[in-house]
C-alpha cells in the first residue's frame, strides 16, 4: 500500500523548518521520511538544510525529472527531489515542506495527501521573521501580504484533508499535536 505525502504549508516564518527540525527524531522514529529540497537560493543562507543551485542548475535538473514536485515563489525555484515517490511506492511516509500556491496542483499528482496548515498570528509572523533575519524588511514586507492573501481562502476553502497547527505558542506545543495528528488524526488532537 502506498504511503501518505504530509505535505505541511504555511507562511515564510510561521514555523515550517522549525518545526521539522524539533519533530525530526519522533518521525524517524515513526519511519516517516523527510526531505532536503533543492532551492536557488545561496547555500550561505540562514534557514533549512537544502541543497542550494543556480537557477541554470535547477533548470537542468527539473528538465532531467529530478523532481516530484517543483514551484516559483518569493522570487526562488524549489524542488522536491523525486526519490519521496520510492518512498512512498515502498509505503513509508513522507513528510515535505510545501507551497500553498502549489497546493491544487500537488492534490492533482497526490489525491490522498494530508495537508497540514501551519498558522501563526500576523504580529508574531512579523516579528519572528525580523528576528530570524534572513529577509531583508521589503521581503518581508511582501511575505506578509503573500500571507494575508492565502490563510483565510486556505481555512475556509479547503475543509477536508486540511489540518490546521496553530505555532504562535511554545514549538513542543506544536511538536505534540503534530505527532497527534498524525498517529490518531486531527480531531482527536483538537
Ligand atoms: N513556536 C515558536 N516560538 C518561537 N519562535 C519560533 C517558533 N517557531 C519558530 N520560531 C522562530 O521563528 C522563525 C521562523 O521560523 P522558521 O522555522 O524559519 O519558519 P519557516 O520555515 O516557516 O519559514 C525562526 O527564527 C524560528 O526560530
Ligand atoms: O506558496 P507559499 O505557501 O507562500 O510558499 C512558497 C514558498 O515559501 C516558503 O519557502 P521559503 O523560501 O520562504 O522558506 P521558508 O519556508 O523556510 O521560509 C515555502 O516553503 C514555499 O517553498
Amino acid at each position: 500500500m502506498a504511503g501518505r505525502l504530509i505535505y505541511l504549508i504555511g507562511p515564510s516564518g510561521s514555523g515550517k523548518d522549525s518545526l521539522l527540525d524539533a519533530a525530526r527524531p519522533h518521525l524517524v522514529e515513526r519511519g516517516c521520511h523527510m526531505v532536503r529540497r533543492v532551492i536557488t537560493r545561496s547555500a550561505e543562507a540562514v534557514g533549512e538544510a537544502a541543497q542550494g543551485v543556480s537557477p541554470e542548475q535547477f533548470a537542468a535538473m527539473d528538465a532531467q525529472g529530478a523532481f516530484a514536485l517543483s514551484w516559483q515563489a518569493n522570487g526562488l525555484s524549489y524542488g522536491i527531489p523525486r526519490e519521496i515517490d520510492d518512498w512512498l511506492a515502498a509505503g513509508d511516509d513522507v513528510l515535505v515542506n510545501g507551497s500553498r500556491a502549489h497546493l491544487a496542483q500537488t492534490r492533482k499528482r497526490y489525491p490522498t495527501l494530508l495537508v497540514l496548515l501551519l498558522t501563526v498570528d500576523q504580529a508574531v509572523l512579523l516579528q519572528r521573521l525580523i528576528a530570524r533575519g534572513r529577509e531583508s524588511p521589503a521581503d518581508i514586507e511582501e511575505r506578509l501580504a503573500r500571507n494575508a492573501r492565502f490563510t483565510a481562502a486556505l481555512i475556509t476553502g479547503n475543509g477536508a484533508g486540511l489540518f490546521v497547527l496553530d505555532n504562535s505558542g511554545p514549538l513542543e506545543h506544536t511538536v505534540a499535536r503534530l505527532l497527534c495528528c498524525l498517529d490518531h488524526g486531527h480531531s482527536v488532537c483538537a
